[in-house]
């Protein structure tokens, strides 16, 4: 089985971000959505990321942010990665100079192929749950078998996954990475060390 890469999202704590990075996580994700309660601040982010060891990718969530409030922050985070979770369109999405993935939120399957196509210079596609009037985050596992097989995309797996479900998660759909944020927490906003760890390694037990 090919590599899975993880991402734990969501960070808000210098210390939350240093387990992620010893357990072997690939990725962690900064919120940038005021009304999240994983929202975080330029100086927090700051720290965090300046906190991080070499090879973990620093990744910017937003939604339906202006353009100058992601440049702002561009300015003044030194973030890897832009993930875009609400609306955005192509246009806005490449107008940054920066790389992007774009989440998108599974209601039924039907037209996914088609939405996927519209964000060419996506370089991955995250899949998520779709729960009305809440943009992600949610905690909520989503039907993995509406997931197209031919995805011309990596796909990125979120929604609702844990340590005890990411397994059958990986050997079902075989993603590129996958995404957790609520599932390794204690409490919203802060992660739970152990929950952290065992997701990463029952990941990495998938290679
Ligand atoms: O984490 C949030 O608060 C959030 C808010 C708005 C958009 C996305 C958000 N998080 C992302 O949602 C998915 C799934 O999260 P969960 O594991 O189900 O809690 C993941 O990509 C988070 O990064």
């Amino acid at each position: 089985m090919p590599v899975v890469r993880s991402k734990i999202c969501g960070i808000t704590r210098v210390e939350d971000a240093l387990i992620a990075a010893e357990a072997g996580a690939d990725a962690i994700g900064l919120v940038f959505y005021p009304a999240s309660p994983r929202a975080v601040d330029v100086q927090q982010a700051r720290r965090i990321v300046a906190a991080l060891p070499p090879f973990v990718t620093t990744v910017g969530l937003f939604v339906d942010a202006s353009r100058g409030e992601v440049e702002e922050i561009l300015d003044a985070v030194a973030l890897d990665r832009l993930q875009f979770h609400g609306d955005e369109s192509p246009q806005y999405c490449d107008g940054f100079q920066r790389p992007w993935y774009k989440a998108l939120r599974v209601r039924d399957g039907g037209g996914l192929h088609e939405e996927i196509q519209h964000y060419q210079r996506a370089s991955a596609i995250l899949l998520d749950t779709y729960v009305p009037g809440i943009p992600g985050g949610t905690g909520a596992v989503f039907d993995w078998s509406l997931i197209p097989r031919d995805l011309s995309k990596p796909l990125i797996l979120a929604g609702g996954l844990d340590a005890l479900n990411v397994q059958e998660a990986i050997a079902r759909v075989r993603p590129y990475a996958v995404d957790v944020s609520g599932g390794v927490e204690r409490e919203k906003g802060i992660k739970d060390a152990g929950k952290v760890r065992d997701f990463i390694a029952r990941v990495r037990a998938c290679m």
